[in-house]
């Protein structure tokens, strides 16, 4: 196996630690990883310093997508593979989820821990179903995903999925996703048809990584396996009857693909949060930001202001009430997140990875 193929690069080299062999992590779980290496596949226990880190801070576990520096192990303690996950190389981007922020008295109260959802995508699909069950496509989930996107670093991309079931409302479901996702390219999805996959293939070119997000029962592992030509990822075969998903993929998978780049596979996710507070909320509502340059106060909140250009757009129709309400809640919630100043640092380390690794570096090194 070519690594160059899985995203491997020179800076990435640069930063990899003497007498340690590189890896791509596939799939995660308790305290080990599957990890692909030139050689292929191993599976690999987490070294100390790398379960130390993770006590220490959940965002530091070795997550689908990071590369890993994997060491020798003492030929006395062979009973694995040889190998153990020594540590995590700089991630270039990062999806961190926040735990879910609740409203309470006095505000919003609840869980400002992160996760790492995938580390070094190029991509994001936010995958939405046409008709969820009994619901139509939910624009709020789409904005929410699209925050944690942009956030990431790297590039969001829509996907409304399961496109046949909208009928002949597809192209006006369309259109406002659009509207909901300004400077977002928005793809229609059928995938079990194989309608729209030539488009999705058509961001995952030469040895990027993508990673698909999205509720339950969207599609998404219907859609990795017509990208990969065959069934890497088990689907739900046995409709329930409420048409909605029942949690067929329970682990996040790393998949190189046929032809070049790898997709990142991931179990519907119910509730997220936001976790980093950067400027993700703002991109996911670029034209009320520009509207609100036209407000006649600069500090105008678009409640009941005079002079507001934001409530003269939805009084004339231009913005739908409902992006309102959701920048609200979202804003909202960035803000609480951001109050959490330990949660913060924590964002910042997801991707400032490099300065503290190498720090730990040089205490440990002779
Ligand atoms: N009508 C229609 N159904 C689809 C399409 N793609 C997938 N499905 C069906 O939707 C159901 C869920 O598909 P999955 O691919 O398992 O969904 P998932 O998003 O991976 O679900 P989780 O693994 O639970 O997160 C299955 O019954 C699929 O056959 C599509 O393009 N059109
Ligand atoms: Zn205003």
């Amino acid at each position: 196996m070519d690594l160059r193929r899985l995203g491997w690069t020179g800076s990435l080299a640069a930063d990899l630690p003497a007498g340690t062999v590189p890896a791509r992590v596939a799939r995660v779980d308790r305290g080990a990883a599957e990890v692909i290496t030139a050689d292929g596949p191993r599976r690999v226990r987490f070294g100390a310093r790398v379960r130390r880190a993770a006590a220490a801070d959940p965002v530091a576990l070795p997550c689908v997508g990071d590369w890993a520096a994997l060491a020798p192990l003492p030929a006395e303690d062979v009973a694995g593979d040889g190998f153990e996950l020594a540590e995590v190389l700089p991630r270039r981007t990062a999806i961190v989820r926040g735990g879910v922020a609740r409203p309470s008295r006095g505000g919003l109260s609840g869980d400002s821990t992160g996760q790492v959802l995938a580390a070094n995508v190029d991509v994001v699909f936010v995958a939405e179903p046409a008709r969820h069950g009994p619901d139509p496509a939910n624009l709020g989930r789409i904005e929410r995903l699209l925050a944690l996107a942009w956030e990431s670093g790297g590039t969001p991309v829509v996907l409304i999925t399961k496109a046949d079931l909208a009928g002949d409302a597809l192209p006006g479901l369309l259109e406002e996703v659009a509207r909901t996702a300004p400077g977002v390219d928005v793809h229609a999805v059928a995938a079990r048809a194989g309608e729209g996959v030539a488009a999705v293939r058509g961001h995952i070119g030469g040895s990027r990584t993508a990673v698909v997000l999205g509720p339950s029962g969207a599609g998404k592992s219907t859609l990795v396996n017509a990208l990969a030509g065959e069934e890497v990822m088990p689907t739900r075969q046995v409709r329930a009857r409420d048409g909605r998903g029942r949690h067929t993929t329970v682990h996040r998978e790393l998949i190189p693909l046929p032809g070049g780049g790898l997709i990142i596979d991931t179990p519907g996710i119910r509730r997220v949060g936001l976790y980093e507070t950067g400027e993700g909320v703002d991109r996911v509502f670029a034209e009320v930001d520009e509207l609100a340059a036209g407000c006649r106060f600069s500090d105008c909140a678009h409640e009941s202001e005079p002079g507001c250009a934001v409530l003269a757009a939805i009084e004339s129709g231009e913005l739908p009430p409902r992006r309102l309400e959701s920048w609200r809640k979202l804003r909202r919630e960035a803000e609480w997140m951001a109050s959490r100043t330990d949660a913060r640092l924590r964002g910042e380390q997801a991707r400032r990875w490099k300065v503290i690794t190498k720090a730990m570096r040089g205490r440990n090194r002779p």
